[in-house]
């Protein structure tokens, strides 16, 4: 799943590191400088230890901690001055000793003598004329990967703040400061209205009735089936209604998964009021303790206007606890411009994006919840009913950097 992006992110990190790193190469103090002198002295033949600062999923998720990981950068621990600033300071202290139990294994070829003198000298700043090319490949890697531009300027503004300017910290390698600046940048556009779904289930009143919307085929009748299932899987039961009384076939469709799951579906005629055949569902989960409504809605009607009257009529007559619309990830820039036309014709409250299995972009996964301001709640992730995952912001945004 978003392997393509994946990669795409890897080369921009390994870039900035590559460039950073030589000119820290280039910076080396003279000959004579004791504190080069000094960190030659104490690099074992394990290599520097190189304490990386991964940020914790915390870290990722929480401003708070970020803001510390800032700090550190600037401020190393135990008073010592910002590493640019004093020459003298640059000398690792005793307890920084590299130790050969945490020798990097990344794989980096310079030597350990130039490996000690970037950390000795702590030079490295990343400016802002640096990264601007790397930027570009950024927005250039972004949008091949189907990121909204917007998005995708959102992520180059906050790499650039979260890097410009950023002193290397002594003991992390720039490639963890360009991952972690990165990282945050994704969570914060992905993480947009996030809500806790099952949280919002128990609070709300039984029947809770959840209505589904988005173009027709972009797999929203199995997402309602897998929904069913989800909902089985914790203990609560659900009855299907079929309001998409506009495409013929719609009713056999979701039929066919109700007696899959062992469901009670409801359905009228087609041409029939959408807003009967759920209403007609509501009515039977109060006589029939049943949990959860989960209804169909036709997808593209002729008009944003129809759409909109239809939701309305719904929202005026049943007033659903939640309209999620629904898309298929490998659809890209297309669904991010439907989320946001539904979005804009009838307020969601939340997406489920399908199809990720196939998507190597991940670029709707990135786009639709900043764009239409509401959180991607599921990922559709294959064929079966059980084929559906909460999505997780920070979970998605580990799996972009995992090794
Ligand atoms: N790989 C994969 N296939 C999916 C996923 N969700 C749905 N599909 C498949 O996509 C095809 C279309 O799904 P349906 O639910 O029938 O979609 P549809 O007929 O377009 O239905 P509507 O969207 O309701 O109009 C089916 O073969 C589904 O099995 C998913 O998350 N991953």
């Amino acid at each position: 799943m978003f392997d393509g992006l994946k990669d795409k992110l890897s080369g921009f990190t390994s870039d900035v590191e590559e460039d950073v790193d030589e000119e820290a190469v280039e910076e080396e103090p003279a000959e004579d400088d004791p504190v080069a002198a000094d960190a030659d002295e104490h690099v074992p033949e394990g290599g520097p230890g190189e304490e990386t600062v991964e940020p914790t999923a915390e870290a990722v998720a929480s401003p708070e901690t970020t803001a510390d990981v800032d700090t550190a950068a600037e401020e190393p621990p135990g008073g010592v001055e910002p590493a640019d600033s004093s020459p003298e300071s640059d000398a690792p202290a005793e307890d920084d000793e590299p130790d050969e139990s945490e020798a990097t294994d990344d794989g980096d070829s310079r030597s350990l003598t130039e490996k000690a003198k970037i950390m000795a000298t702590g030079k490295t700043v990343i400016e802002e004329e640096d990264l601007q090319k790397h930027l570009d490949d950024l927005e250039l890697a972004l949008l091949s990967s189907d990121v909204e531009m917007s998005v995708a300027n959102e992520i180059l503004a906050g790499v650039e703040e979260n890097l410009t300017g950023q002193t290397r910290r002594r003991l992390s390698s720039t490639g963890n400061l360009v991952r972690d600046a990165l990282r945050e940048a994704l969570y914060d556009v992905i993480s947009v209205g996030q809500f806790d779904f099952d949280e919002r289930v128990q609070q709300a009143d039984s029947p809770v009735v959840i209505v589904f919307t988005g173009v027709n085929g972009v797999g929203k009748t199995t997402t309602i089936a897998k929904m069913a299932q989800y909902f089985e899987d914790r203990g609560m039961s659900t009855v299907l209604a079929n309001g998409d009384t506009y495409r013929a076939g719609a009713n056999e469709q979701l039929q066919k998964h109700a007696e899959n799951l062992g469901k009670k579906i409801i359905t009228h005629e087609q041409g029939s009021d959408p807003t009967a055949v759920v209403y007609d569902a509501v009515e039977y989960a109060k006589a029939n303790d049943v949990d959860v409504v989960l209804g169909d809605t036709a997808g593209r009607l002729h008009t944003s206007d129809d759409l909109m009257a239809q939701l309305e009529k719904i929202d005026r007559n049943i007033d659903p606890d939640m309209t999620i619309f629904v898309d298929e990830a490998v659809a890209g820039q297309d669904a991010v411009n439907r989320a946001r036309e539904f979005n804009d014709a009838a307020e969601i409250d939340g997406a489920v994006l399908t199809k990720a299995d196939a998507d190597p972009q991940g670029g709707a996964a990135i786009s639709v919840a900043h764009v239409t301001g509401k959180p991607i709640l599921f990922l559709g992730t294959g064929q079966d009913y059980d084929d559906l995952e909460p999505f997780d912001p920070e979970r998605i945004v580990d799996s972009l950097f995992d090794e």
